[in-house]
């Protein structure tokens, strides 16, 4: 690895007091030390991560924090969605009190999404707010999680129903941490890069047809690429619209589904968060087709896209019994966006044009999972 960092992409998060840079490329670790230090009162951080991280990549974080004379505490949590959970959320602030954090103290999320939005609700929460930086080692944390301040726990009773915006006070993605990342997780990130070219972009999903292999090869150029378009598109849409009153609920594209099969499979690991929103984007794109809002070509040309990425595009089998169109249903009723009985759904009227559909009709939406889930 880089001990200086070298070419780096500055994205701005522009939310007035509150905004704050993403760093993007190869090397960008190397400038954690110095970025945090003008952040500090005493010269040490709390590192919130996990196992495998930790094993990946603690000497390289320590020593990067070291060379600007800053001490860390560190927590490894059990890597995987169930970690996201009020159990964890209170031995994390335990572990944060005994340390002595105080609110002038930063918080540094080192890992993946869940890490992430844990971390990000940790620090909301610890003394009223603490410091909170973000430092993503997952494709999906680079392109996503990472940025716009969405933190949370999960519940039974549905994903993410916990939580808090609490913007990061910086970003540092550094592409050459993913070179540890098993590929699944690689392509389960690459399904929130699409999502970018799904939303507004369309010029960008006909890069990624010809570039999407180049991408998940981690070639240097076209990784940076794609993280910075997608951080580029992201804090565009927070900037404009910080809490999600309006715009920003087109970052959800594929969630109402996704995260409606996250829950049904009580967040097992043979069912990733990227792996359910390839999934819902594709039903997304199917439903709009079949109500004739998007054109069939359309909704064939993601699936070949997310199929070619090595993503499912269709709801898979279930341990224990295979999911149902009424479950599936009355999960969707739990999303944050529903309101007064009303379920928005992201539909696009092609690729590139998605738009806030703001009551979707649930029966047709139960006839058409129906003959996704195979039920007839
Ligand atoms: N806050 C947001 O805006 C937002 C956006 C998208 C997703 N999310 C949330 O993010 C979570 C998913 O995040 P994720 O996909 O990063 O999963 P994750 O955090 O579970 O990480 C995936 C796996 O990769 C391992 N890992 C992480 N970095 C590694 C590295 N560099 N080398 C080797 N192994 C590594 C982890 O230990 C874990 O096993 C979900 O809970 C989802 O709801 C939040
Ligand atoms: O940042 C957003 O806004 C998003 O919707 C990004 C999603 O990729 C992400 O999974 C988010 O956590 C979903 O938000 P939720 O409010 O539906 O839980
Ligand atoms: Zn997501």
């Amino acid at each position: 690895m880089s001990v200086t960092a070298p070419e780096l992409e500055t994205v701005s998060v522009d939310l007035g007091a509150r905004s704050y840079d993403i760093l993007v490329g190869h090397g960008a670790l190397a400038e954690l030390g110095p970025r945090l230090l003008p952040m500090l009162k005493q010269k040490r951080v709390f590192v919130l991560t996990d196992e495998h991280v930790e094993a990946a990549h603690r000497a390289r974080v320590e020593a990067v924090l070291e060379a600007s004379g800053i001490r860390s505490s560190w927590l490894a949590l059990t890597p995987g969605e169930k970690t996201k959970s009020f159990t964890n959320l209170e031995a994390i602030l335990d572990w944060l009190l005994e340390g002595g954090a105080d609110r002038a103290d930063i918080l540094v999320a080192l890992g993946g999404g869940v890490i992430g939005d844990i971390a990000g609700l940790s620090a909301s929460l610890m003394k009223r707010g603490m410091g909170f930086v973000q430092v993503p080692t997952t494709l999906l944390a680079q392109v996503d999680s990472s940025v716009g301040g969405k933190t949370a726990v999960n519940s039974a009773r549905g994903k993410n129903l916990i939580g808090a915006f609490y913007q990061p006070r910086l970003v540092i993605a550094d592409t050459e941490l993913l070179a540890t990342l098993p590929a699944r997780e690689l392509r389960a990130g690459y399904a929130e890069i699409v999502k970018y070219g799904l939303i507004n972009d369309p010029a960008f999903f006909d890069w990624l047809e010809a570039n999407g292999a180049r991408v998940l090869a981690l070639k240097a150029d076209a990784i940076t690429y794609a993280v910075a378009v997608s951080c580029r598109a992201k804090a565009a849409i927070v900037a404009e619209d910080e809490t999600e009153k309006g715009v920003r609920a087109l970052l959800n594209l594929g969630h109402t589904f996704g995260h409606a099969l996250e829950a049904a499979n009580n967040y097992r690991p043979d069912l990733l968060h990227g792996e359910a929103v390839a999934i819902g984007m594709a039903l997304a794109f199917r439903y709009g087709a079949a109500e004739g809002i998007t054109p069939a070509e359309d909704a064939a040309r993601v699936k070949r896209m997310l199929e070619s990425s090595g993503l499912q595009a269709a709801i898979p089998g279930r341990q224990g019994g295979a999911y149902t169109a009424a479950e599936l249903v009355r999960l969707m009723q739990q999303d944050k966006k529903a309101s007064g009985g009303k379920v928005p759904l992201i539909l696009a009227r092609g690729i590139g044009q998605a738009y806030i559909h703001p009551d979707a009709d649930l029966a047709a939406v139960e006839k058409f999972l129906r003959s996704e889930t195979l039920e007839g």
